[in-house]
């Protein structure tokens, strides 16, 4: 069942310098709890295609339809994290993962519930009280990632969010992900630099030309693949994942060194 669907999406930016096209028109459908992740070679119009997926951006042409009806302006049904936490720094961990929910108005029991419930999937109860400034990189994007999950989001859309952090905690988040995917069947439109995190992640990796971005490829990663629950490290000794991943490599190559 299609969740979401990017029909004809396309987007110049227009300045008094003159104009961008940023995205040539973009068809993508997403499954209800499918992982879909784009790749492509920087400035190929991928944050301009979750922005406008989001609901943050206005398309040039086409639409996003969620449902089958048009998604409208960004709400807590697409809830997005982005490469930096933009976590609040006066608030503690409670109280940003709480925002939306306040927001949305929940009764106050409701929100202490589901941020309770946060804190145990993400792994961050003893850090409730904790302020922002007091957590490394990796805690922080736990944070972001347990507020936008918070909300209930029908579709999370997620851009670089681990392109600020170390490579081990990097690794650690991939698997934590990979894990709640695994366990709670998200629907997900992910972005990301990284070959190995789409091939990991996803279950679909869509390859992007460069820019102004159209979409060149698709690649069907299968959901019972070998890999699924190992770690990163382990996954990509796994034939058919190297396979993948050179597959992927060789369409994004092709990108950045022709002319
Ligand atoms: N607000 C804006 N105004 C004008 N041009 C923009 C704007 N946002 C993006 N662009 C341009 O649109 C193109 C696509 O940018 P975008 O950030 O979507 O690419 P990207 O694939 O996400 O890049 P990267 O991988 O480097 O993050 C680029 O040429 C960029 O300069």
């Amino acid at each position: 069942m299609t969740k979401m669907e990017i029909r004809g999406v396309s987007k110049t930016f227009r300045a008094r310098g003159g104009e961008t096209v940023a995205l040539e028109p973009c068809d993508l459908s997403i499954a209800k709890g499918e992982f879909v992740t784009v790749v492509g070679p920087s400035g190929c119009g991928k944050s301009t295609l979750m922005m406008i997926a989001a609901g943050l951006e206005a398309p040039s042409s086409g639409e996003v339809l969620v449902d089958g009806r048009p998604a409208g302006p960004a709400g807590p049904r697409r809830s997005v994290v982005f490469q930096r936490f933009a976590l609040f720094p006066s608030e503690t961990v409670a109280q940003n993962i709480g925002f939306g929910l306040r927001v949305a108005g929940l009764p106050r029991e409701e929100c202490e519930q589901r941020i309770a419930e946060q804190l145990e999937l993400m792994g961050l109860k003893q850090f409730r009280d904790a302020y922002p400034h007091e957590l490394s990189g990796g805690m922080q994007q736990r944070v972001a990632i347990a507020r936008a999950l918070a909300v209930r989001p029908e579709i999370l859309l997620m851009d670089e969010p681990f392109g600020a952090l170390d490579a081990q905690t990097r690794t650690v988040l991939q698997e934590e992900v990979s894990r709640l995917q695994r366990e709670l069947h998200y629907t997900v439109l992910f972005i990301t630099h990284s070959v190995e995190e789409a091939v990991y992640l996803s279950d679909r990796v869509i390859v992007m030309s460069r820019g102004p971005g159209r979409i060149l490829r698709e690649i069907a990663v299968p959901r019972d693949a070998a890999w699924r629950g190992v770690d990163i490290e382990q996954a990509g000794d796994d034939p058919a994942f190297m396979q993948a991943k050179r597959e992927i490599w060789d369409l994004i190559r092709g990108q950045i060194v022709r002319h």
